[in-house]
């Protein structure tokens, strides 16, 4: 799936996944800083402290790390956590901002022997950067080319050992030479409920928030899998139960005020029900094309394909078929409607929402 196109275009939802306003400054203050701390995502952790205790024991620098998964489930957090496992500065980069080989030979060559080097997005590195990638990992060393056409001469540079921490958000998209270079790949999967909930309650606790069970378990079951998401949902909670209560986050307060914020109870925002709810209520359900679907929304086709719909189809809510989008009976069920098989006379959803918004009324 591409979460890229969900990061890029889905700036400013309180359920984009992306970093995004005063997530930063935040993000920071919440970081979970060892392996201890870090909250699910069991089997990348077990492995990651046995490349990292044995490369410890051994007195070694640690193999390069892969680390993919969509964006905001922790892969910055886990690289700060692989420097601080193995008592060594990191340097963060990303692919986008090494234009050219010169700047990577430059970024290299003034690593420190065990500096973890955390390449994010390294998807978007040029090609030249990734050639150079390529022998630096291998060998620890970078050819420099100084001079330009016949007369340019590749000058061999020697580096200290380093880490590679690279994060993708597709690893399908890395060259399989580059793939096969990392000792380890840690695939990082969208979190459980119970798990967000410990998100929460552990920042709300770092905050000095006051949140009961219910509360966070609310939260949590609206974040999308996603720790960056439920950390910024609680921020918005509390704000609310600060101004309209008394600072409290219960189960009601939470509901209360992310309905504010038009986060239903499963993280679905106002566009992704507008989307099922066109398909459902003008479209029976489809199957409907993309281009009809959005249309029917307001939208463009890109922000219903890229924005909308990863995430309902992850929920199980929308299908793609080659004739066009499906509901599935989860999306009827979500939406308080009734199939048209099973409504009889009357049609689709022509009885029984729970006190549904009207389409255009949103
Ligand atoms: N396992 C976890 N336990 C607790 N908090 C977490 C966990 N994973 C992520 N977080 C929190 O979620 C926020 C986002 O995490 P992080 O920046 O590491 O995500 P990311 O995968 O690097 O995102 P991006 O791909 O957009 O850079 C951070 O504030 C971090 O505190």
């Amino acid at each position: 799936m591409n979460w890229d196109d969900e990061t890029d275009t889905a700036a400013e939802r309180i359920v984009g996944a992306a970093a995004e306003g005063d997530d930063q400054a935040v993000e920071a203050a919440l970081r979970p800083k060892d392996l201890g701390e870090f909250i699910g995502q069991e089997k990348v952790r077990q492995q990651l402290d046995l490349v990292l205790r044995a490369a410890r024991q051994r007195g070694a620098t640690a193999d390069h790390v892969l680390l993919s998964g969509a964006p905001g489930l922790g892969k910055t957090t886990l690289s700060m956590i692989i420097a601080a496992e193995m008592n060594a500065p990191i340097r963060i980069t990303s692919g986008p901002a090494i234009q050219h080989a010169g700047d990577l030979a430059a970024i290299l060559s003034s690593l420190q022997e065990g500096e973890i080097l955390f390449l994010d997005e390294i998807h978007r590195m040029s090609r030249p950067a990734e050639e150079m990638l390529y022998m630096a990992m291998e060998d620890f060393r970078v050819d420099v080319i100084v001079g330009k056409g016949p007369g340019a001469t590749a000058i061999p540079l020697d580096l200290p050992p380093f880490t590679l921490v690279g994060a993708t958000t597709r690893a399908g998209l890395l060259p399989p030479p580059l793939r096969d270079r990392f000792g380890f790949t840690a695939h990082m999967e969208f979190y459980e409920p119970h798990e967000l909930e410990r998100v929460v309650t552990r920042s709300a606790g770092l905050l000095d928030v006051a949140v009961d069970p219910a509360g966070a378990a609310e939260i949590a079951g609206r974040s999308r899998g996603t720790p960056r998401i439920a950390n910024r949902l609680l921020r918005r909670v509390r704000d609310y139960a600060q101004v309209k209560a008394d600072g409290m986050i219960t189960r009601e307060i939470a509901a209360a005020a992310l309905g504010v914020y038009e986060v239903d109870s499963r993280g679905l925002d106002r566009l992704d029900r507008a989307v099922l709810e066109a398909l459902l209520k003008l479209f029976g359900g489809g199957p409907v094309g993309l281009s009809t679907l959005a249309v029917a929304v307001g939208e463009e086709r890109e922000t219903v394909e890229e924005v909308a719909e990863p995430f309902l189809v992850r929920e199980g809510l929308l299908a793609r078929t080659p004739r066009g989008r499906v509901a599935t009976p989860a999306a009827w069920s979500h939406l308080g409607l009734v199939p048209p098989q099973a409504a009889g006379p009357g049609g689709a959803g022509s009885g029984g929402g729970k006190g549904q918004a009207g389409l255009f009324g949103m």
